[in-house]
């Protein structure tokens, strides 16, 4: 286990493999494992980061509401720590929000970009109000059951029931404080007129059956960047680094080789 303090906060990375430099950011409610069999595959020909978000995994999980910007903050601030300066840039959903933050605020940083399973605005505030609440109220445990459903396709939930069991683990035990917290970040976050400002090569790609940023909402963020490539993965629920590793991992790959780092 590697720790970092950046702005004060711990932060916990992993760092694995050799070659250009790719930095991971997880979603909602789960940590640096979702990336686990996409690294995997990965490692023999990239140098792979992995972070567990603020308020997720072993990172620090401080009162929020956080911001969008605070995250990306978080992420520059750890490439620093590292001295990592340029880096291939991959973000799911929220992670998707933060790298998205990055690649318009600082494009020197971004060689290429891969938004997963995101979109420029996730979901409407009065959600994300409630589900602060239901989590508030009841721990991240209470929202477990509905959140998983959304996550995986129905082929997964029955053919791999152990491992979405294990995947609810991850989410149950999240810190209730970092959940709320990254909850408010994504209902306050409208990055729609920073895509214009987004030059890195970008690979949009999100699951066939995605019910939290499914794929019209996906592709319509696709549209605004100009340097864009969409692909869907068949197959996939939100999560296709856990559900569909190696087609995840074929396609990344296939993006930053083809990008200069
Ligand atoms: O929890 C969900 O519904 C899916 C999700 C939205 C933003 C994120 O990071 O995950």
């Amino acid at each position: 286990m590697t720790f970092a303090r950046v702005e004060q906060r711990l932060v916990h990375y992993r760092i694995k493999g050799a070659g250009p430099r790719v930095a991971f950011l997880n979603s909602l409610g789960t940590d640096m494992r979702i990336w686990d069999a996409v690294v995997e595959r990965l490692a023999d020909r990239f140098e792979c980061l992995l972070a567990d978000m603020r308020g997720h995994g072993l990172s620090d999980a401080p009162a929020g509401p956080y911001a969008i910007s605070g995250l990306a903050d978080d992420t520059l601030g750890l490439l620093d720590h590292l001295g990592w300066g340029r880096v291939h840039l991959v973000g799911l959903s929220v992670g998707g929000l933060v790298a998205q933050e990055i690649a318009a605020r600082a494009p020197a940083r971004v060689a290429a970009l891969a938004l997963l399973d995101t979109a420029a605005r996730i979901g409407e505030p009065a959600m994300w109000n409630e589900r602060i609440a239901a989590v508030e109220a009841g721990g991240t445990a209470a929202i477990a059951d509905g959140v998983i459903r959304r996550w995986f396709s129905a082929g997964y939930l029955s053919r791999e029931p152990d491992a979405a069991a294990g995947w609810r683990n991850m989410l149950a035990r999240t810190p209730s404080a970092g959940y709320a917290a990254t909850c408010a970040a994504i209902r306050d976050a409208d990055l729609t007129e920073r895509l214009a400002a987004i030059r890195a090569p970008t690979l949009v790609l999100v699951g066939d059956e995605d019910q939290s940023t499914p794929p019209d909402l996906v592709r319509a963020t696709a549209d605004r960047i100009a340097a864009s490539r969409f692909e869907v993965v068949a197959g996939a629920g939100h999560l296709p680094p856990a559900e569909q590793p190696a087609e995840t991992a074929r396609l990344l790959a296939l993006h930053f080789e083809r990008s200069h780092p």
